[in-house]
């Protein structure tokens, strides 16, 4: 077990020759959550981009899990990623999406019945996702995420597409994700979670 599951310092990324991070610093500690708070274009979804090992550091140090983040099996079994819209598999409805997650991992978190109970998919389990409405759509995304195994949640938005209801239920279950060792940090633009979080800039200020 790690007291601090990320150590950021000095992480300075520019995109495009123009700087996004500058000289960041962040530590999260185990059963933390985390926002990541600022306008759009400040640097919120580079920062996880960094933590998840998907964008490298111009300078600076990122470690997860005491190492630098590699996108390798042995990362990616503790650690699981909410970004855009997942590619949905032709023909397979919501309820074989779930099936799938659950079979390529040992040791889920959850059974399918109980994530399409959690995110209130039961009665769309037989519709595939782009039949969904994009909340409910949403909602797949989260529940094949929570349903993984994983130490650390990195989620970009969780709250795109959700009604103010479902907005408070998944403040509740990262409440409960936290309370049983997990980790998270998310960027996001909904007060709500923001509040029930420990806010931060991508400048690494405390927000
Ligand atoms: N591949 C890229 N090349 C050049 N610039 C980029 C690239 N990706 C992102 N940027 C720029 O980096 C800055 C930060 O983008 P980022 O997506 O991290 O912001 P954000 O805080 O997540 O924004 P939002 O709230 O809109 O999601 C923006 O100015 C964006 O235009």
């Amino acid at each position: 077990m790690y007291d601090s599951i990320i150590n950021v310092a000095g992480l300075t990324v520019e995109l495009g020759g123009n700087p996004v991070l500058r000289d960041m610093d962040l530590t999260v500690s185990t059963g933390e959550i985390v926002a990541v708070v600022g306008p759009n274009g400040s640097g919120k979804s580079t920062l996880l981009r960094c933590l998840a090992g998907l964008q490298p550091a111009t300078s600076g140090e990122v470690r997860v899990f005491g190492e630098p983040p590699a996108d390798d099996a042995a990362f990616w079994s503790r650690v699981a990623l909410l970004t855009d819209e997942p590619a949905w598999y032709p023909g397979l409805t919501a309820r074989e999406h779930l099936e799938l997650m659950g079979a390529v991992h040992a040791r889920a978190r959850m059974t399918v019945d109980a994530a399409m109970e959690m995110f209130a998919l039961v009665e769309r389990g037989d519709s595939v996702p782009l039949n969904l409405s994009t909340g409910q759509r949403q909602r797949l995304s989260l529940a094949a995420t929570l349903l993984r195994p994983s130490a650390l949640l990195l989620l970009d938005e969780p709250e795109r597409g959700l009604d103010a209801d479902f907005r408070v239920r998944l403040g509740d279950l990262l409440a409960d994700y936290a309370a049983e060792g997990g980790t998270v940090v998310m960027a996001t633009h909904d007060p709500g979670l923001a509040a029930r979080s420990r806010q931060v800039s991508p400048s690494g200020v405390a927000a």
